[in-house]
């Protein structure tokens, strides 16, 4: 309950009164549907259907001055007066569920921005744990659930109110018939909590299954190489055969819940009404004015039981949604990395080290629970304008190395120093401004070439663009494209070979003229030829910038300042280039 009130409160932020007035335009419109049929007790009168004076309440007495109207004024009058409430109603209908898609759209992407915001501004180590599909998972599904449920939460209080309203109408009808109607209501609602507790056991496995299949899928596209190239293709059919045969047994099940529900009500109205009718006829010989009371009772407030009992399982379901967006809204909480007042991005400027960036007894472990350790004892200067290599076999530590450099990872013990001063998260943005950083496989998004070097600088001329293209050995094969730098990059640059990408992503990090490059070196994706180019543009950029190289070829050991050696997270070795004897000790 608390996880939707958690919400409901968000919507109450978001919407306002709109909010309010739309659930007050709810309750008219439902004032005006009961007035509606109230308004077939007097046309029931008119017909002589119905006998107006004996017996009946004060509201069919109201009408009773329509007997001393001529039959065919009469019935004009209540036809008029028919009409004119349902086109009311219906008019306001129209326009508030219009309102009713403009709040709930709205509150989504509300919620969407605001979650993936807190997400985003997660450290680092947040999304190492986390899988990403998970994520996904949050922003689409979940996120869906969680507002449909807020909304039919909210729907279900206005309901409420409708059902009181109803209740009142029904009491100056009649307060026995509802009194006893009520009591029905309530003895069947007690009987039915067994579905509620279904629906929620049932939305566990739907956000279970709906996990798995973006989990799943996700992971077959990311590597649809290795299934095509190792005939897996029938194996990950049978998966997703699975998959569609779980799902579709819990969508059965589902719907088995509320038809079950829906019929358990239907059954149960048919047996009140069928019992009370023999009841008052053989037992009371009760008037036929009350027997028809009650089945207007009946039918204007069974549906309303029905509709509430169906809110609560629909709710009821989407709780596992709501518990796991709040779980993730805390520990994005917990994982923020910065103080709100850091986030200005934009206002942010960039270190500017004169010596050294510095690691003093530095300890990191992935998981504080197991006694191996990523890094161990690490004592090192990156200094300011020079080219470091980092090497060591694979799982040597590098790329964590390079993470807690660059302050997404935080040291367990010891210190990361920027000129002497610790690294903390009032620096942190200024120290990740001043870098710009090369991946092994680097991600381009689905954007024309231009639009992926801009993003890093937007003010950049045609002339800074092509001079970054140059630099980085790019220009002469996008020159070649069709349309040069409007060419399209497919998702994630499949169109572009792997060493392009990564010259791409090289010219996009100088671009922005960054004070540290971080360049973790392709291990096959260059070509000779490509390599010597990319050498060349790294070898005129020493003594202008600080370069730190993540090393697979002898080549950049050989123009490196000073090679620092890992092995299992521990520096072996540290020195320039010549006394490293470097092939026995390259990564694979
Ligand atoms: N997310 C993680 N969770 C737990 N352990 C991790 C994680 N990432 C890396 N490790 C472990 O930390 C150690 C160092 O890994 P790291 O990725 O830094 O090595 P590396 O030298 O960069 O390797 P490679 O050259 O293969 O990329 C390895 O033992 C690795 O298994």
């Amino acid at each position: 309950m608390e996880h939707i009130l958690y919400f409901s409160k968000k919507m109450h932020a978001y919407a306002g009164k709109i909010l309010y007035l739309n659930l007050f335009g709810m309750l008219i419109i439902s004032f005006l549907d009961g007035m509606g049929i109230l308004l077939l007790v007097p046309l029931l009168s008119i017909s002589g259907i119905l006998e107006l004076n004996a017996g009946m309440s004060s509201f069919a007495r109201m009408f009773s001055f329509l007997q001393e109207l001529p039959q065919w004024l009469g019935l004009l009058l209540i036809l008029g007066g028919y009409i004119l409430l349902s086109v009311g109603q219906t008019v306001l209908q129209r326009n508030l569920s219009l309102r009713d898609v403009k709040i709930h759209t709205g509150f989504i992407n509300h919620i969407r921005l605001e979650i993936y915001r807190a997400i985003l501004q997660s450290n680092w180590e947040f999304f190492i744990k986390k899988r990403k599909t998970d994520l996904i998972n949050a922003l689409t599904d979940e996120l869906g659930r969680v507002t449909g449920g807020t909304y039919t939460f909210l729907q279900l209080l206005a309901s409420l109110a409708f059902t009181l309203l109803q209740v009142g109408i029904a009491f100056w009808l009649s307060a026995e018939m509802t009194l006893f109607v009520l009591g029905c209501g309530l003895v069947i609602a007690l009987f039915s909590r067994t579905f509620i507790r279904k629906s929620e056991k049932l939305g566990n496995q739907t956000s279970e299954l709906a996990r798995s299949y973006i989990g799943g899928i996700t992971d077959h596209f990311n590597g649809i190489k290795e299934i095509k190239s190792n005939m897996l293709e029938e194996s990950r059919i049978s998966w997703m055969q699975a998959w569609c045969q779980r799902m579709g047994i819990e969508r059965y099940e589902q719907s088995k819940i509320r038809m079950n529900s829906q019929l358990y009500y239907k059954i149960s109205f048919s047996l009140i009404i069928a019992g009370f009718i023999y009841l008052s006829v053989t037992l009371f010989q009760t008037q036929g004015q009350q027997l028809l009371m009650i089945i207007l009772i009946f039918s204007r407030l069974w549906p309303r039981f029905t509709g509430i009992q169906s809110s609560l399982e629909q709710i009821a379901a989407a709780i596992p949604a709501f518990k796991s967006l709040v779980k993730l809204q805390d520990e994005c909480k917990e994982a923020k990395e910065m103080k709100a007042s850091n986030l200005a991005y934009k206002h942010v400027s960039p270190i500017l080290m004169e010596e050294n960036l510095e690691c003093k007894d530095m300890y990191y472990r992935y998981n504080r629970e197991e006694p191996a350790y990523a890094l161990e004892d690490i004592n090192l200067q990156i200094r300011s304008k020079q080219m470091t290599a980092i090497i060591g076999q694979s799982g040597a530590g590098k790329s964590t190395l390079i993470d807690i450099l660059m302050g997404l990872l935080e040291p367990e013990n010891g210190q990361v120093l920027i000129d002497g001063v610790p690294l903390t998260s009032d620096n942190l943005l200024s120290l990740r401004k001043s870098i710009s950083y090369v991946p092994q496989d680097p991600v381009l998004f689905n954007e024309s070439i231009r639009e992926n070097l801009m993003m890093i600088e937007p003010d950049a001329t045609e002339e800074q663009l092509w001079e970054a293209l140059h630099f980085a050995a790019a220009a002469e094969f996008v020159s070649r494209l069709p349309q040069g730098l409007d060419t399209l990059i497919g998702d994630r640059g499949v169109r572009l070979s792997g060493g392009e990408r990564q010259r791409l992503v090289l010219a996009r990090a100088i671009l922005r003229k960054p004070s540290i490059l971080v360049l973790d070196e392709a291990t096959s994706a260059l070509d000779t030829e490509n390599e010597t180019e990319i050498q060349k543009a790294l070898d005129r950029l020493k003594g202008k910038i600080t370069m730190i190289v993540i090393a697979h070829r002898l080549s950049t050991i050989k123009n490196a300042d000073q090679v620092i050696v890992l092995e299992r997270g521990k520096m072996i070795r540290k020195g320039g280039a010549e006394q490293i004897p470097g092939a026995t000790v390259l990564a694979t």
